[in-house]
């Protein structure tokens, strides 16, 4: 997908505007359980992925991405609190320097080591990526928290690859990798809210689905993702650590739950 040309204008730094003026639906957000209001009426989540379409993984400065062809409908997700059928483009994590935060999203303000993002994009209103992104049924992101425990087999192979692209700007080919292995058994368990990017530009164009099953993953896996830097060959070393945004205000939106 075609993110690639303008993500890395982001400062690896960056931490971003705490609010954006005038945004009133700015995501990450805490995800206060007792507050979610069941919705029967959310179907289930259907996500259909093909491992052949994947084409590279590449460090932006800001976090790696490992990006699908989404030129046709291989990749799609539809269900859960979706009106459309929605392409995933790429997917992407946010994490700290120590097991103790690195989330975006957090529940009950709980903070877990790290979360994934699977970015999907209405195909069915919009025909590129960067033109859903400005729109306000734009975006479908999955989100996914991560936890330390056992190795998580299905991602070693995406952390095998880290090492080739420590710098910024780096890129490998990087093909049959199955996304659907990082989704958690039971998908059908999630929060939904509308929100907005977490990384300029921010736009409120995103229908964020995050998942109440976390995932495992083992301390050394995470250590790999630490190793990478948010700094390209030529500047000083800067670990990539610590690229997610704070949680911002919830403006009076409701946050549905598909489970009771
Ligand atoms: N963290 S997140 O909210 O899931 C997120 C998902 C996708 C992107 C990628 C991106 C989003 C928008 C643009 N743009 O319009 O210039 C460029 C890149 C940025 C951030
Ligand atoms: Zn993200």
């Amino acid at each position: 997908c075609s993110s690639k040309y303008v993500l890395s204008q982001m400062h690896p730094m960056w931490q971003g505007p705490l609010v954006v003026p005038g945004g009133d639906r700015q995501s990450p957000i805490d995800i206060a359980v007792r507050k979610a209001v069941f919705d029967s009426e959310l179907k289930p989540l259907v996500a259909t992925y093909d491992p052949q379409t994947c084409q590279q993984i590449w460090n932006n400065g800001y976090s790696f991405l490992v990006e699908y062809d989404d030129t046709t409908d291989k990749n799609t997700l539809k269900g859960g609190p979706l009106q459309d059928k929605f392409r995933l483009c790429q997917f992407h994590f946010h994490w700290g320097e120590s097991n103790d935060w690195g989330s975006e999203h957090t529940v009950d303000r709980r903070l877990f080591p790290a979360e994934l993002h699977l970015v999907h994009w209405n195909s069915d209103r919009y025909t590129l990526f960067e033109e859903a992104v400005m729109e306000e049924n734009g975006l479908a992101v999955i989100g996914v928290f991560l936890k330390v425990g056992k190795r998580h087999e299905g991602l070693q192979k995406l952390v095998d690859a880290l090492p080739a692209i420590r710098h910024k700007d780096s890129i490998v080919e990087f093909n049959r990798f199955d996304p659907g292995c990082l989704l958690p058994a039971n998908i059908n368990d999630y929060w939904t809210y509308h929100g907005s990017l977490t990384t300029p530009p921010l736009t409120e164009s995103v229908s964020w689905i995050i998942m109440k099953q976390h995932i495992e993953v083992s301390h050394d896996q995470l250590a790999v993702f630490r190793s990478l830097l948010f700094t390209s060959a030529e500047e000083v070393q800067k670990s990539m650590v610590n690229n997610f945004r704070v949680q911002q205000p919830l403006r009076g939106r409701t946050v549905r739950s598909s489970f009771t």
